[in-house]
């Protein structure tokens, strides 16, 4: 079976990146990673691929995609990592690095990474570097990898100075979502997740905002027409701004929104368990609507909107939430000034006008944000 045909069945959905040359394919659907030998077959471009997994992705998902890949007459070698952001690590990077190439992987062989986030940015990155550059493939296996980190080619890893630091922008050649993939996923990480399909909302699509205040729960709680809808539509808004701008000279920051206080956040909590990525944007994003409220940007009772939203599902909504982590505003700034989207020494953040209207602004005022982390650090 070939990309085309799978997407030809009723039960999977097809999304395009259109990137010229590197446009690929998102496809959506239940059981794909048992499909994925057969939806391959015809696109690498030598019957050897390298695995990149997590242990327990490894654990639940593994054989089912090494079985489906031996069908195909496909061969393989995997590389599995320790689960969380310690693998997003300058040390997993070199690890990978020279396991690939103590095996020999050759340029003409793709890599797959199956796994959430930090397993698609790892090895995204390692395939963008791998002998100047290998094809990849995304088998997102979390909410938060299938609506958003597989899409779109930020690929990197975590730096001692701060999040995402060292990367590539460099695509993957398909994405294959399997949505059954989710019924393994601990209702935290599915929290994590939804947090960014909230995002699409809040940054440019009302309608979408709407719809999780009325179905968020099913797609919390597993309902698999929610959860397809759900990755659909993020997907569909990522890769409509993706091709629009690919390497964030404009437009594409919006997909950042809630990122520079949460980037901070994170970096503060060195990449531990007390906060994932999702948890952090959440509460990025809700500082985001305070910042856009206090300034007069945005309209107080859609603030709360959006922290009721959060809230209601059981996602943190304030830093005073996340225990275990002495908090304090001036670090949080000092981390806020690392981000990568700062220019002219201008810290960048993107603001809210309304729910569903965002902008991107280089003039608000250290003073400002630091004002506004002081009293979200208040308890
Ligand atoms: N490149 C991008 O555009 C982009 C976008 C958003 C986030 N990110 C990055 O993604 C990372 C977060 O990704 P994430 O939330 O997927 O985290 P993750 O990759 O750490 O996965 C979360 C946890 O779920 C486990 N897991 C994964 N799939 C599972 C399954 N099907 N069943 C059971 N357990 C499963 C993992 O082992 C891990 O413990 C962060 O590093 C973030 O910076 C990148
Ligand atoms: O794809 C994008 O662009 C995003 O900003 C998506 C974010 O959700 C994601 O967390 C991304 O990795 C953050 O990018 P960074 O450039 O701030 O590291
Ligand atoms: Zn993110």
């Amino acid at each position: 079976m070939t990309s085309s045909s799978i997407a030809h069945s009723p039960a999977v959905s097809q999304v395009q990146v259109a990137l010229g040359l590197r446009s690929y394919e998102i496809l959506i659907g239940a059981d794909l990673i048992a499909g994925a030998g057969a939806i391959l077959k015809d696109m690498i471009k030598n019957p050897r691929v390298a695995i990149v997994t997590d242990e327990n992705v490894a654990a639940l998902h593994l054989n089912g995609l090494q079985n489906s890949l031996t069908e195909a007459g496909i061969q393989f070698s995997t590389f599995v990592f320790p689960p969380g952001e310690s693998s997003k690590s300058i040390a997993s990077y070199s690890d990978l690095m020279n396991r690939l190439l103590d095996s020999r992987i050759q340029r003409d062989e793709a890599l797959i990474a199956l796994g959430g986030g930090v397993i698609g940015d790892l090895t995204g990155f390692a395939a963008s570097t791998l002998r100047r550059g290998v094809d990849f493939i995304q088998i997102p296996t979390t909410l938060l990898s299938q609506v958003d980190s597989s899409v779109g080619g930020k690929t990197g890893i975590n730096a001692p100075q701060g999040k995402n630091l060292i990367g590539a922008f460099y695509q993957p050649r398909l994405v294959l979502a399997d949505i059954s993939a989710l019924d393994t996923l601990p209702p935290r990480e599915v929290l994590a997740g939804y947090a960014e399909v909230v995002k699409y909302g809040l940054l440019g699509d009302y309608e979408i905002f709407e719809w999780l205040e009325l179905n968020g729960k099913k797609v919390i709680e597993g309902d698999a027409a929610a959860r397809i809808y759900a990755v659909e539509q993020s997907v569909k808004a990522k890769a409509r701004i993706v091709a629009k701008d690919e390497r964030e000279g404009g437009v594409r920051a919006l997909l950042n929104l809630g990122h520079t206080f949460g980037h901070a956040l994170e970096a503060e909590t060195g990449y531990g368990p007390h906060l994932n990525h999702g948890e952090a944007v959440a509460i990025g994003m809700i500082m985001a609507a305070e910042l856009s409220a206090s300034l007069g940007y945005l309209d107080r009772q859609d603030c709360g909107r959006i922290r009721a939203h959060f809230k209601s599902l059981g996602l943190p909504v304030r830093v005073p939430d996340i225990a275990g982590v002495n908090w304090n505003a001036e670090k949080l700034l000092a981390h806020m000034r690392q981000d990568k989207k700062i220019s002219g020494g201008k810290i960048t953040l993107i603001l809210m006008k309304a729910i569903g209207d965002t902008f991107i602004t280089k003039t608000i005022e250290e003073a400002d944000i630091l004002s506004l982390l002081q009293q979200e650090l208040k308890e």
